[in-house]
């Protein structure tokens, strides 16, 4: 059994004006659907517990609206939940205190957005170096560092270009190399690839494979597509409508999905 990085407890996000009324009403079963035809609430998660594993990548998959991006997003606390509970090495991070909180984003979890996130005004060394400088480093040694992360990404020699002077797929490539040059142990991936195009995102996928052979980060990678999960993530969840439906490696998943919802995605890609 792998160690457990994140824990995550029978977390209920609702986003709305009655979220009490709303939790009475998951709590006694109601769906999504009901949810929001009775207090205008929209149900970002509904009682998710999963345990993500150490040195994985774990893919976060399901349909537009089954609740992806407002899972991980809690990870770094982007969102906090309605009721429930995220443990990070065994510590509640619903209970930091802004300083703990700022420690965890600049050192322990980053993240890699799906438009890049990258600062237009700065050139690629700078734009990799950023959290670096964030959290007080020399700039010297924080481009440095930055130009290491350049180099394994394969884009050393752009290190003095601008954003708007790289393609898609080189940008996604810089995203990456922020998010590890602050050598954080967790990494969130938000449809990070979603944007590229076929074979520059299979790349993509070749390159985080590759790094993670060496990295062993705990990865957490949101993603609509079910090749996407296959091919990178060792342990796969699948949510539908802010529930967890199936939990498993891949193999599991392709031979052997619990219901309908899981098998669609399995079959669709034959
Ligand atoms: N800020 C918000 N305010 C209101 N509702 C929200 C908000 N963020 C998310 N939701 C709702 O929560 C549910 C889950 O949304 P989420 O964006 O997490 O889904 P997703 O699986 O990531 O979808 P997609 O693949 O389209 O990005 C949806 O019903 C969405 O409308």
């Amino acid at each position: 059994m792998p160690d457990i990085k994140i824990q995550i407890r029978d977390v209920y996000k609702v986003f709305g004006e009655k979220p009490d009324v709303a939790m009475e009403l998951l709590r006694q079963g109601a769906d999504k659907a009901t949810v929001q035809a009775r207090t205008h609430c929209n149900v970002g998660l509904a009682g998710v517990s999963i345990d993500i594993p150490t040195g994985q990548i774990s893919c976060i998959m399901g349909l537009s609206g089954s609740g992806k991006s407002t899972l991980v997003r809690h990870l770094n606390r982007l969102i906090d939940p309605t009721a429930g509970e995220i443990l990070v090495d065994g510590l509640d991070i619903l209970k930091f205190s802004m300083p703990e909180l700022r420690r965890m984003r600049r050192y322990s979890i980053s993240m890699v957005f799906q438009g890049f996130g990258l600062l237009p005004h700065i050139n690629v060394i700078d734009n990799v170096a950023f959290g670096l400088s964030v959290r007080g480093e020399k700039k010297i040694a924080a481009r440095e560092t930055a130009l290491k992360w350049l180099d394994r990404v394969g884009l050393s020699e752009y290190a003095a270009s601008y954003p708007d002077e790289l393609s898609g797929g080189m940008r996604q490539r810089v995203g990456l190399a922020r998010a590890l040059a602050i050598d954080a142990e967790v990494l969130l991936m938000d449809e990070a690839f979603s944007a590229l195009d076929p074979l520059i995102r299979y790349e993509m996928q070749d390159q985080l494979l590759a790094l993670q052979q060496r990295l062993r980060k705990t990865v957490v990678f949101v993603t609509h597509d079910i090749d996407e999960a296959i091919r990178l993530g060792q342990h796969i969840v699948i949510l539908r409508d802010g529930k967890v439906e199936q939990v498993g490696t891949a193999d599991e998943i392709k031979n052997h999905p619990i219901n309908e919802y899981v098998e669609r995605f399995v079959v669709r890609r034959v």
